[in-house]
């Protein structure tokens, strides 16, 4: 196999949805095939994840976005075109290297994470493939279209409202083609405006593209959802539309309990709250039921919920290889979310999808709420096979490009199997 070499690195500072500086990296190859990458950035983020080099936050030494581009325009341009790259792997290797810290600190993940899937792209390129294909290949598994979970309301750290679960998503896992499902997505979508107007609430927009109602209880979310979903004239549950949750509780976790509903919850009674919430709606998955800091109360609700929903660790895992290992061993969930910067390189995010799949899990790939055009996700996606994608709402530019890339490949490939595949079977929907 040919080796990658590059003949220009250029990176460039751009807005992400939120209106934030970001890093985009363009990469030339030795062809002179040109391939772009950006870097999004979360607002709920895990204690453990990679360390971008960010404007105003708290412990980043004030370096800001400037820093990282300033770093691949130097550092990581000279490692580029000083040598020619064998493999994916050898060149995050040495980006990881360059960088010399465990949480990529010095040149940033951000820096790091846009090379690295600009890198991807490059190498898919060279191998003739397109980029699914290429991941795939690279993981020895069996592409498939995912279900994708639409963020219809958006609370928590993605919105100014008194919700304290940040995502509350739909998943058509009846549909029978991807295109179905989007449409499906998009009708559930309206339909939810549509309620929201009629009962004189807001229909302003979360971080994702979801509405941010002015409500305060999760029941109350639930139940304009599922009113949205019959109206758009579909079944809940399986063969129809199913729901899945990110409450992301590690911003309603204070001193030890979870502050929510006006009340406190020790993490058994956050669980048995869980249950009743799967018992009265068609949930099918809990991302971050509990904080990263609770231990303890993983395995006891993985225990309790696991076999009937997908428990989904996201901050707790920070799509980290080693922390998803120790989430096998103690049974401390049974699904991890993955998001590319979260870990800073594309290696590393495909050996915690290997590492997943051994251990039995199911994975979820994701975007950031602070996003780009980029659409590395939706081939990631495909590629892994892992039968699930969020990427926010079906409406807004940055979370639309996903899904429309998804469409785009769906359209070239009309073969791949649509579904949840072993991401439903291991729990409890269809295939
Ligand atoms: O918690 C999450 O799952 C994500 C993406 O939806 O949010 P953020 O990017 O803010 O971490
Ligand atoms: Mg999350």
């Amino acid at each position: 196999m040919n080796e990658l070499s590059f003949t220009a690195v250029h990176a460039l500072q751009i807005l992400d949805s939120r209106g934030h500086p970001t890093v985009r990296v363009t990469l030339t190859a030795g062809d002179g095939v040109m391939v772009t990458a950006s870097a999004p950035s979360g607002a709920s983020t895990g204690a453990h994840e990679a360390m971008e080099l960010r404007d105003g936050g708290a412990g980043y030494g004030g370096r800001g976005v400037e820093s990282a581009v300033a770093g691949i325009n130097s550092s990581i341009r000279e490692l580029l075109l000083s040598r020619s790259w064998p493999n994916q792997r050898t060149l995050d290797a040495a980006l990881c290297e360059l960088d010399g810290t465990p949480e990529k600190s010095r040149l940033g993940a951000n820096a790091i994470v846009a090379v690295s899937m600009a890198a991807a792209r490059a190498f898919s390129n060279l191998s003739g493939d397109s980029l699914h294909t290429w991941i795939a290949q690279s993981l020895g598994t069996a592409e498939r279209l995912p279900v994708p979970h639409f963020n219809v309301l958006n609370g928590g750290a993605h919105s100014a409202n008194p919700l304290a679960f940040q995502e509350f998503m739909i998943a058509p896992i009846g549909a029978s083609t991807l295109p179905e499902a989007i449409r499906w997505g998009s009708e559930i979508y309206h339909a939810l405006g549509a309620e929201l107007r009629r009962k004189g609430l807001s229909t302003g927009l979360g971080d994702e593209g979801g509405y941010a109602p002015e409500i305060s209880k999760p029941e109350e979310a639930l139940e304009l959802i599922t009113q949205a979903i019959t109206d758009a004239g579909y079944s809940l549950g399986e063969g129809g539309v199913s729901i899945a949750l990110d409450p992301a509780a590690n911003y309603f976790y204070h001193d030890g309990s979870y502050e929510l509903n006006g009340r406190s919850y020790t993490s058994r009674e956050l669980s048995n709250y869980y249950d009743s919430l799967i018992l009265n709606f068609p949930i099918r998955s809990l991302e971050d039921p509990l904080a990263e800091d609770d231990p303890r109360g993983w395995p006891e609700l993985t225990a309790a919920l696991g076999d009937r929903v997908q428990v989904v660790g996201d901050d707790l895992f920070v799509s980290n290889a080693g922390r998803v290992q120790i989430g096998i061993e103690t049974a401390a969930a049974n699904a991890v979310l993955i998001k590319p910067n979260q870990v800073g390189t594309v290696t590393e995010t495909l050996d915690t999808l290997t590492v997943a799949d051994q251990g039995g899990f199911t994975a979820m790939v994701s975007h950031r709420s602070g996003e780009t055009e980029d659409t590395f996700v939706a081939d990631l996606a495909v590629g892994s096979g892992c039968g699930q994608i969020k990427s926010g709402a079906p409406a807004r530019g940055e979370r639309v490009a996903k899904y429309n890339r998804l469409l785009e490949i769906a359209d070239a490939s009309p073969n791949l199997p649509y579904g949840l595949g072993t991401a439903g079977q291991k729990n409890g929907g269809p295939s």
